[in-house]
């Protein structure tokens, strides 16, 4: 099963040979199973925000508290260029991802089941990810899906950015049921592979909402370089990294 800490992810690049390996401490995990709690309660306050109908003053009254929290987490923050400390780039682990990332507030968190390169994960969604009235964000639909597609292009053993998604949005995906996300791959040709996947209810497996197809690149060493600079340490720890 592939979460946010299932190692086996990691960056999309030709080769992680540059990417330091992280040791799972005591201190390690207890500090990434706070991060999931965090996440867990910033999606309750999510959900509960976005569905609330209690009086003004109490509103006024909660934005203040949740300000005084905002500016507790904002005493010590990473820079954008840095990883996360509860991150493990080369073992995959990515706690802040908005799909699979259980710190993340907006990610459900899916939990991705692999065998061979068909994917699934199931989530059920809120008003926190509404669109259209009682339905998914198309956009939302969209982002489960990229990540699904990506894994599946990874279980390929082509790990890659996304060049092309296409979308076709067949019915409402409907809140509060259990959704069943699912890729797999189509072909593989070099570093490009294509890959197509869809939502439907876990009631109704044949009935599909949402259908996608991908195409991921895996990316040579110099373009890996040019996305992520801040991953090369000063001494130049990737040097000779292939193209
Ligand atoms: C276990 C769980 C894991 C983890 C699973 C992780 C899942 C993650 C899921 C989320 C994934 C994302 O959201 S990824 C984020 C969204 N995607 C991105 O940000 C990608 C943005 N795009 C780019 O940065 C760029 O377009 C690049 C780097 C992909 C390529 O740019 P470039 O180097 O300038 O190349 P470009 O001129 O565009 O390409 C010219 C032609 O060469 C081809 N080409 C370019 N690079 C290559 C290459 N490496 N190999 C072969 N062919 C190539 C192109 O296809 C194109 O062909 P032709 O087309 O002309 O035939």
């Amino acid at each position: 099963m592939e979460g946010s800490r299932t190692p086996g992810g990691g960056l999309p690049g030709a080769s992680e040979a540059w990417v330091a390996a992280v040791t799972e401490t005591a201190e390690l995990a207890e500090r990434r199973d706070v991060v999931a709690e965090l996440g867990k309660q910033l999606r309750a306050l999510n959900e509960a925000a976005v569905r609330t109908e209690v009086p003004t003053d109490v509103l006024r009254r909660v934005a203040g508290e949740v300000a005084a929290a905002t500016g507790e987490l904002s005493r010590q923050q990473r820079e954008i260029s840095e990883t996360a400390s509860v991150d493990d780039l080369l073992g995959g682990v990515r706690m802040y991802n908005p799909v699979i990332g259980e710190g993340h507030p907006i990610a459900p968190p899916l939990r991705f089941e692999i065998d061979g390169t068909f994917v699934e994960g199931r989530c059920s969604l809120g008003l926190a990810h509404e669109g259209p009235p009682s339905s998914s964000h198309g956009g939302m639909s969209a982002l489960w899906l990229d990540q699904a597609l990506g894994h599946a292009a990874a279980a390929a053993d082509n790990r890659g950015v996304t060049t092309n998604l296409s979308v076709r949005y067949r019915k409402p995906v409907p809140l509060g049921v259990p959704l069943r996300i699912w890729a797999d791959t189509v072909e593989v040709d070099g570093n490009r592979t294509v890959t197509h996947g869809g939502i439907t209810t876990v009631a109704e497996p044949d009935v599909p909402l949402v259908q996608a197809e991908a195409r991921f690149l895996r990316l040579n060493g110099a373009q890996v370089r040019r996305m992520f600079p801040s991953m090369f340490s000063a001494s130049g720890a990737a040097a000779g990294e292939g193209e």
